[in-house]
């Protein structure tokens, strides 16, 4: 307490006490001082205590201090109460907004909660345009410096239902690179010869959008070339040739040729996938092109017997390509080292997965032992956690990164929906959520005539559970209201995947006579319930409609099973289940991302 004579400031209330008398004022207090308790007592004991009032803007924190005019001197910084804040500058959330109050581009990013995870490698939105203007150098398959029959199998055989094929962005950018038609020159204290000796990539691009060819089509035309000017290889087919003449002359007989083909148990392309379902899907397209091209594509994952393994890598014939799950592959390799001597393209599919903590050693294993072979090594993937980015950084440092101008973001054509099963009349049962979800959509489908009079369209739906104890409580759950659903988890016998997944990756178009169930519900849906095992590369073109039974954890996974419908550029739906113990914050945000075009993070 001080005594302040008549004329000094209030610290409190800034009055002059002119006309007052001296008196003693709290110092540093929230105390009113002398005026102020004079002014109340001037207005009557009816009036009310200013604590009583409620706030009118919350929202807005109270003007509080003086100008910064008033704080001048060699100590006016000091002992502050309120924040310096230069009230004429914007802040981040008034400079996101343009004078009619909307979101401009590329401002300042409020995604609280994503940021909260942040689990996504940022790109810069540089690179982003940068791509964008290389990806105009290449509208046709035809620009693409690739073989002839490269070309043919493509568009003659794989595509051979579609007109007017044109490559997608991440083709358009990757072929060209992996091809060499776009050099990327040696980076500063680099060697010419040392730039083109091992090449790394990271082709990273949507869900959906074709990196399987992007990758294949340039590792094949490599191999076609490298086959040209292999000697033994030539030598070996000269041999059976002139032995075959001499056979169909009748001059020679007993066996038929049998000497191995040079290429036998040492394949020249390595693809890396993580599961037994995607390693049979990427070998079906291999083969498919290897049908023209001319080259043996083989697939070794833990769903074949030991000796189709055996016969699938030491087959007389040779083998060019494989494609295989990094702990097979290891364990052979570990038997014969020289299986993988004489590998020139490595790559690894779902890098993310990959290079994962559980994958990862086996994975590095493999690579290092291909290494001194090597010509290209390279990592593809539809999302870029940090971790994975680090790791890349810091053991690939030179490696050329080939990223699509919207990766990250889940396209504006798949649409999200959200059901609150906390309310009625769900009341926190998600299984009768996802049942009514499930029947709206046949509903919706039964709406609209299918190609055939009388029929309609059958739609494929996946449910995306976290565990996979889940997967069959919730089929039985559907199955139990007459809804045709099946589950999919790491415990079903292997022999069952790929019969199960066939309906929702093949193409075909499905009808069904519309039949009707109990409550009108018409039985024009298959379900597919399934864990993360069916969300990593497995193509599921004629699938429209995703369920998140579960909040995924991180936005890597609603890429992922979000990424499962709308695939190369169809429209698709999402459906989240949220509860209250979800989060509802990250699934706004997410939606909202998703409505701007705006990548995850
Ligand atoms: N240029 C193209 N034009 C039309 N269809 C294409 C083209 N390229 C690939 N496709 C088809 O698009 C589908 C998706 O391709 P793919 O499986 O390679 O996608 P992806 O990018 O690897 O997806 P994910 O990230 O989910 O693994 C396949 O059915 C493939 O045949």
């Amino acid at each position: 307490m001080r005594r302040l004579a008549s004329g000094s400031v209030c610290f409190s209330c800034r009055s002059t006490l002119l006309g007052l008398q001296p008196t003693t004022i709290p110092i540093r207090s929230a105390q009113p001082c002398l005026g102020q308790r004079y002014a109340s007592v001037q207005k009557g004991p009816k009036a009310r205590p200013s604590r009583m009032v409620l706030a009118d803007n919350v929202g807005r924190s109270p003007a509080r201090g003086g100008s910064r005019s008033r704080r001048e001197g060699p100590f006016g910084g000091l002992n502050r109460t309120v924040a310096n804040v230069d009230r004429g500058r914007p802040t981040a959330a008034t400079a996101a907004k343009d004078s009619r109050g909307k979101k401009k581009l590329g401002a300042a990013d409020d995604r609280k909660a994503l940021k909260m995870q942040r689990v996504l490698a940022p790109v810069s939105y540089g690179r982003r345009t940068a791509d964008k203007e290389r990806m105009a150098d290449f509208e046709s398959f035809e620009q693409f410096d690739l073989l002839p029959t490269v070309k043919e199998a493509l568009l003659g055989e794989l595509f051979k239902k579609l007109v007017d094929v044109k490559p997608t962005p991440v083709q358009r950018l990757a072929i060209p690179a992996l091809l060499g038609q776009h050099r990327f020159g040696p980076r500063p204290g680099e060697k010419k010869e040392e730039a083109e000796r091992v090449k790394s990539f990271l082709l990273a691009a949507e869900t959906g959008s074709g990196k399987t060819l992007a990758y294949l089509l340039p590792a094949i035309n490599a191999l076609k070339i490298a086959e040209s000017r292999d000697a033994d290889a030539k030598a070996w087919a000269q041999r059976r040739d002139a032995e075959r003449e001499l056979r169909e002359s009748g001059k020679v007989k007993g066996r038929a040729f049998d000497e191995p083909h040079p290429t036998m148990a040492r394949p020249k392309v390595v693809i890396l996938v993580p599961t037994a379902e995607l390693a049979m899907q990427v070998t079906r397209v291999a083969k498919t092109l290897s049908h023209v091209v001319k080259f043996k594509a083989e697939m070794i994952s833990s769903d074949l017997k030991p000796q189709q393994i055996q016969r699938n890598i030491y087959g007389p014939m040779g083998i060019d390509l494989v494609v295989a799950t990094p702990h097979l592959l290891a364990s052979i390799a570990d038997s014969d080292p020289n299986v993988l001597s004489r590998v020139s393209h490595l790559i690894v599919d779902e890098a993310d997965s990959l290079l994962d903590r559980s994958f990862a050693p086996v994975t590095t294993s493999i690579v290092e032992r291909a290494m001194p072979s090597l010509k290209q090594f390279i990592c593809c993937s539809a999302t870029i956690p940090r971790k994975m980015n680090n790791y890349l950084a810091t053991n690939y440092p030179k490696m050329h990164r080939i990223t699509t101008p919207n990766l990250h973001a889940i396209p504006r054509r798949v649409q999200l929906g959200v059901i609150d099963v906390s309310r009625d009349p769900y009341r926190n049962n998600k299984n009768l959520a996802c049942a009514e979800a499930i029947y709206t959509i046949g509903r919706e489908a039964a709406a609209h005539e299918g190609p055939v009079k009388d029929e309609v369209d059958v739609r494929r739906i996946i449910v995306f559970v976290n565990e996979r104890e889940k997967t069959e409580e919730v089929a039985a759950y559907l199955r139990s209201e007459k809804i045709d659903a099946q589950a999919l988890h790491r415990d079903t016998p292997e022999k069952r995947h790929g019969e199960i997944l066939e309906t929702f990756t093949s193409n075909e178009a499905l009808t069904t006579a519309v039949a009707k169930t109990k409550a009108g519900r018409i039985q024009n849906v298959k379900v597919l319930v399934v864990t993360d095992l069916a969300s990593r590369g497995i193509d599921t073109l004629a699938v429209r409609h995703v369920i998140l039974y579960d909040v995924p954890h991180t936005t890597i996974d609603f890429i992922h099973r979000l990424g499962r419908a709308g695939r190369m550029g169809r429209r698709g739906r999402g459906i989240v289940l949220a509860g209250n113990d979800d989060r509802k914050d990250v699934i706004a945000e997410v939606k909202r991302s998703m409505f701007m075009g705006q990548a995850l993070i």
